[in-house]
């Protein structure tokens, strides 16, 4: 596989800084087998800084399993995986989470009856007081989860609402809104606008793409070519195991991609 970052430029066209260079993320050589299943045979990929990277591939090429490695859930039976410079290994899903790595799943993971802001701090709620006189801090979660939204432009109703009573397109830009929230590094999505009308879809796309500008590597795992090419900078093509090409975006077509992943174009 070549290295077609060397003819990359080194100023982001999106951040204008010099950060293009700067990978985030690489995950080299990765193997995971289930029983007899190679479901990852040696796969690398690499994301950068303030960039979105999509991960595309036919059905079993192993994009959910290369996402499971990176986000905690899978032990990788081999390789590296190198976030900001730093060889790590996930035990769970919470050590990814601690070391600035959110997934998106596309369950979401909202509880219907507890309000956004609840939300936004399930499991992470802050307190005051000490000891036995430790109580919630209501309101400055309240304020941190409307000043998050705010930062993405996501535009829901008041952060008491009930999540039961958001759209799809609302849903989804919570949860990305609450990924992004804790200082990650990394936030992955899978399939983040599957099941959403196109007015949402947008909606969705404008969050995605203020968390990259904002300095935030996103990995976009999607099926929607469209979307692909409008949203990412960069693509990694799954066949087989194996992450078989890279793109960017603006050098590649979606007939291209196509071929790429079913095989009829040799990287
Ligand atoms: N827990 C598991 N146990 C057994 N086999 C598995 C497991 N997870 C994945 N596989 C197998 O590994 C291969 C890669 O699957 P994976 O889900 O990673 O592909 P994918 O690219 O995400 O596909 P899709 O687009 O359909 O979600 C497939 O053959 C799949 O059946």
């Amino acid at each position: 596989m070549t290295d077609k970052y060397n003819s990359v430029p080194d100023v982001s066209p999106h951040t204008g800084t010099t950060q293009a260079r700067d990978f985030i993320l690489r995950a080299t050589d990765i193997k995971k087998s289930f029983g007899g299943v190679h479901a990852l045979k040696g796969a690398s990929m690499t994301m950068r800084r303030g960039e979105i990277t999509a991960l595309i591939g036919d059905n079993g090429a192993g994009k959910s399993t290369m996402v499971r490695c990176l986000s905690g859930i899978h032990r990788p039976d081999s390789g590296s995986i190198v976030l900001d410079g730093e060889d790590v290994t996930f035990e769970s899903p919470n050590a990814a989470r601690e070391r600035g790595i959110e997934t998106v799943h596309q369950t979401l993971a909202l509880v219907e009856d507890l309000s956004v802001w609840q939300n936004f701090f399930l499991g992470r709620e802050k307190t005051h007081g000490f000891g036995p006189f430790r109580t919630l801090d209501r309101k400055v979660m309240k304020a941190t989860a409307g000043e998050l939204l705010k930062n993405l432009a996501v535009n829901v109703p008041p952060v008491t609402s009930k999540v039961r009573r958001l759209s799809g397109g609302q849903r989804q830009a919570v949860a990305i809104a609450r990924a992004a929230g804790w200082g990650s590094k990394i936030v992955i999505m899978d399939e983040p606008t599957a099941a959403l009308g196109v007015q949402e879809t947008a909606r969705v796309e404008g969050v995605i793409n203020t968390l990259r500008d904002s300095g935030v590597a996103v990995l976009l795992i999607s099926h929607n070519f469209d979307q692909v090419m409008r949203l990412s900078d960069h693509v990694w093509v799954m066949r087989a195991g194996m992450a078989v090409a890279e793109r960017r975006t603006e050098e590649t077509s979606g007939d291209e991609l196509v071929a790429l992943i079913t095989g009829a174009k040799a990287a």
